[in-house]
């Protein structure tokens, strides 16, 4: 008896050794997962100064806009967004999705077709991946991934030249809901549009908001934007041009 138990307990310690070698091993992955995901879009002292400074690397000798730079730059937004408080997880959370997706194209079997925005729209287009109209079987597309991140580059230029523009006592929360309504709110649902501008208002006022920027003073953080705005409108533009052409500006 005291043999079974002890087999039995051995066993049982058998057993509870494999369970807990499999927790470790899932606490393990989660924890690695967390790792690498705190790695990529942590706050690791964000700066915001290299992260738009990467918007600029966009553009190549044929004003075509490399695809790398272009996802590091929302990379390094996103980790930005993630230090202004977990309300805004499910716009981080989103945005991450997308430049996941189009980080696996960047890996993946036809990875050169997707080296920029343009050479991405000509393979997609000319192999018929994109759905013009909505088929949930079909796989997601690069093009109506980076549409999403397209129109919220919009929302970003209108966003950043308010907060430049505005004065010392202009509320970032205002200047962030126009910035919304003119632009991503047009392509949001009602229950979207309304949490979007609930968490808008936890935004601090735009001395606060410069200071977490952390780029120096006011006047350099107002100095920063100026030389920033100038390229993320040339990516908008010419994406904006390059989906025109295309008729991908209201992919499904
Ligand atoms: C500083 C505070 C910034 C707040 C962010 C403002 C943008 C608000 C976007 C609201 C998105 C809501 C969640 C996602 C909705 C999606 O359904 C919707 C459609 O996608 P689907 O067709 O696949 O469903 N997704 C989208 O429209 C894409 C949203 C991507 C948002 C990326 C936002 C990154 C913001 C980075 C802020 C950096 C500020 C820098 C200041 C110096």
């Amino acid at each position: 008896m005291a043999g079974d138990w002890s087999r039995r307990g051995g066993r049982r310690r058998q057993v509870s050794r494999r369970r807990a070698f499999i927790g470790c091993a899932e606490v393990g992955k989660k924890e690695a997962v967390a790792k690498s995901f705190a790695m990529a879009y942590g706050d690791d002292g964000h700066n915001l100064r290299e992260v738009l400074a990467t918007f600029k690397s966009c553009l190549d000798e044929k004003s075509e806009i490399l695809m790398d730079p272009y996802l590091a730059g929302w990379k390094g937004l996103v980790r930005f967004l993630n230090t202004m408080g977990t309300i805004f997880t499910f716009v981080s959370k989103d945005a991450v999705a997308k430049i996941q997706i189009m980080e696996e194209f960047r890996s993946g079997p036809h990875k050169e077709s997707y080296r920029t925005l343009q050479s991405m729209v000509s393979y997609e287009m000319a192999n018929n991946l994109v759905d013009m109209k909505k088929n949930t079987e079909r796989p997601v597309s690069g093009c109506r991934t980076i549409l999403r991140l397209h129109r919220a580059l919009l929302w970003l230029q209108l966003f950043l030249e308010g907060l430049r523009t505005g004065g010392t006592d202009c509320r970032t929360s205002v200047v962030c809901t126009d910035s919304y309504n003119a632009s991503l709110a047009n392509y949001h649902p009602w229950i979207i549009r309304k949490a979007t501008t609930i968490a808008f208002c936890t935004l601090p006022n735009r001395e606060a908001f410069f200071e977490n920027m952390k780029v120096g003073s006011n006047e350099e953080a107002v100095e920063m934007l100026g030389e920033a705005l100038p390229h993320i409108k040339k990516l908008y533009d010419i994406t904006q041009e390059l989906y025109s052409r295309h008729k991908l500006l209201d992919l499904p």
